[in-house]
């Protein structure tokens, strides 16, 4: 049956959806109103009763110690008057032991409740962080440096910055509550020193807000370094890596690579301490001598007979109570800013545009494949600054057949599978699902409908049986269904033999979820191959199977089976199968050679070789090499 295609219609641009949204350069994101109540909102929604309990104990913290001074002052000038009942010491000096315990108490309390609150926020933030992140359908901004930037920003911020943006912006209140408290008390005294303590925290505020800005654009310029960081890091204690590294003798190279991206970091972090130094050494100053001024007007003061000696000690008190407050003000409005700040990178992650176009509202679920799918004129490059990988692919799969990709490296085989798979969109031309453009089309409707083992397959630190039930989180404890695929993929026998079977973990980098870390295996490279080939067919029953070198890795003998139980299990089945090893190709209904990002030839094995070109020259190439005069 021939199927003739609509002709295309979709206008097509170079620009991928969301591609260009978060750049090195743009402006970062501001601390801003909105942020602060994103942030109290997600508090709310995560520890609500906790927020409750951190505003009382704030307003409380802000009362207690002008609760304290004015008591002081009481006591001090019932004593200096003299004529007193004792009853009324008692109480007086009752209250004041009880305000100083609630001082000292309700930071103990404080603690506890924001610890707990920041726990419960960091979780809900880091759960909403990575729905966001897994909603992204594509590929292209785990791509990006600047993404992965604000995500590692972002994420960090997750886990402290709501809590601490509301715990402080209160602990900002309390301050505010004591520094009133011993403003009004001073004010009430002599209005002048009252005035001449609060001037003098100003410019505190606006240092410790210059400090924020700086240290959270610090963080973002950091950023790259401490990613490179912890990946040489990474390369350093990774089992992965170490072969190589101990090989190579490069783990000096690789150390000095990680200490280089540590300095330069320390570099900028010495720059801004000695910012800090120097701004906070100067407020200390103007600090000292606020109080200095004020001591010295208060007991001038009290020799006048202005005041009394209780209103000496309450001046003390509130010299060294406002200071403080307003200090702490200072400082948590200036820490307020700088979680803000990151806050926004987390923010931005939540609302990075998704890199693939959204199908149309109304788009429903992709029907069964039955006619096949077509790539029409597809033209692909991974970025704008970049060569053309794909340059004008036409391409038909007839559903029900087995069509092999073939060509050198780099020819653009799995990158046209990628874009089967919709992890890009084509940049121009279209792939069409049974005359239904991809795009058009839910990206889940789509991925429901196919299955695959790619060349660059996972090995996750699983359980056996969790490394084949991961292709299909539903049938996870689905164990007939998982044994059957490694079956098919003829990993069963090693699998079932394992010390806890399906259950062994597949690594000896974490334990057994009963801690024991004795009966974790490492498997080899070919049976590692047979497990990601199981997850690929415990999809069974999708339209399309995709296999990207499936037998890489394999012995001959596990090879032939392999490709002996594909071509059965292909049977009837639309699949693609790329493979370098072209006697494994052979038998596919059409062999497509890609070069140069487009089709050089296509037809059955026996019309190529008849065509005697490039796959014909290939192919006696590899059987020549195999010792096989004929084919
Ligand atoms: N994520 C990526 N970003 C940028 N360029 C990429 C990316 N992936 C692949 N490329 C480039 O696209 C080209 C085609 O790569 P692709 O992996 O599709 O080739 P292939 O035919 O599968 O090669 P091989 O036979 O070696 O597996 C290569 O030049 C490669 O450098």
């Amino acid at each position: 049956m021939t199927v003739r295609w609509p002709r295309l219609t979709r206008a097509t641009s170079d620009a991928r959806p969301g591609s260009v949204a978060l750049r090195e350069d743009e402006p970062r994101p501001g601390a801003s109103f909105r942020g602060l109540t994103a942030a109290l909102r997600l508090v709310w929604r995560a520890a609500p009763a906790h927020l409750v309990a951190v505003a009382g104990l704030a307003l409380a913290g802000g009362l207690a110690p002008v609760a304290a001074a004015r008591l002081l002052k009481a006591v001090l000038d019932t004593l200096v008057g003299g004529g007193h009942r004792p009853a009324t010491l008692v109480l007086l000096a009752l209250g004041l032991a009880g305000a100083g315990a609630v001082t000292a108490f309700l930071p103990l309390l404080n603690s506890y409740v924001i610890a707990e609150l920041q726990r419960r926020t960091g979780r809900r933030a880091i759960d909403d962080l990575f729905v966001a992140v897994n909603g992204l359908a594509g590929l292209a901004h785990f791509e990006d440096p600047a993404f992965l930037n604000r995500l590692q920003i972002g994420h960090n911020a997750a886990r402290v910055a709501p809590g601490s943006v509301v715990c402080t912006g209160l602990d900002t209140l309390r301050g505010l509550v004591a520094a009133a408290g011993f403003l009004a008390a001073t004010a009430a005294l002599d209005w002048r020193l009252a005035l001449l303590v609060a001037f003098a925290a100003l410019p505190a505020l606006g240092a410790e807000l210059g400090l924020s800005r700086r240290r959270a654009a610090m963080i973002w310029d950091l950023g790259p370094h401490e990613r490179r960081e912890y990946f040489y890091g990474g390369l350093l204690a990774e089992v992965r890596a170490a072969k190589e590294v101990r090989l190579f003798g490069a783990g000096d190279e690789v150390r000095r690579r990680m200490l280089g991206s540590r300095a330069r970091a320390d570099a900028a972090n010495r720059r801004l301490d000695r910012r800090v130094l120097a701004t906070h050494s100067g407020l200390t100053l103007l600090g000292t001598v606020v109080s200095a001024v004020g001591v010295v007007i208060a007991i001038g003061l009290a020799g006048a007979g202005t005041i009394s000696v209780g209103d000496v000690s309450l001046v003390l008190a509130a010299l060294a109570g406002v200071q403080g407050a307003l200090t702490g003000v200072a400082l948590s409005a200036a820490m307020v800013h700088h979680q803000l700040l990151l806050w926004g990178h987390y923010r931005a992650v939540l609302a990075t545009p998704p890199d693939l176009a959204a199908a149309p509202a109304l788009a429903g679920e992709l029907p069964a494949l039955r006619h096949g799918i077509e790539l029409r004129d597809v033209w692909f490059r991974y970025a704008e600054d970049q060569p053309w990988t794909l340059a004008g692919v036409d391409l038909f799969i007839p559903a029900g057949h087995t069509i092999a990709l073939v060509g050198p490296n780099g020819a653009g085989k799995s990158t046209l599978v990628k874009l089967l798979c919709r992890f890009y969109d084509p940049t121009r031309g279209a792939i069409r699902w049974d005359g239904v453009d991809l795009r058009d089309v839910p990206v889940e409707a789509l991925r429901a409908r196919l299955t695959a083992t790619f060349q660059d397959f996972m090995c996750y630190d699983f359980t056996a049986a969790d490394n084949i039930g991961i292709a299909d989180p539903a049938r996870l404890a689905d164990r007939p269904g998982i044994t059957a695929a490694a079956g098919r993929a003829g990993a069963h026998e090693k699998l079932a033999a394992l010390p806890r079977g399906y259950d062994t973990m597949l690594s000896r980098v974490f334990a057994q979820d009963d801690g024991d870390a004795e009966d974790g295996v490492n498997l080899s490279g070919g049976q590692w191959q047979r497990v990601a080939l199981a997850r690929g067919f415990l999809r069974e029953g999708r339209d399309l199977l995709i296999l990207d070198e499936p037998s890489s890795g394999l012995d001959p003998d596990a090879e032939h089976e392999i490709h002996q139980r594909l071509r059965e299990y292909r049977t009837g089945r639309t699949s693609i199968l790329i493979s370098h090893r072209l006697g494994a190709v052979r038998d596919a209904d059409r062999i497509v050679l890609l070069a140069g990002g487009r089709v050089c030839e296509d037809g059955p094995h026996e019309a190529l070789l008849a065509l005697d070109g490039e796959y014909a020259r290939l192919f006696h190439l590899q059987a020549r090499a195999y010792g096989a005069a004929t084919c």
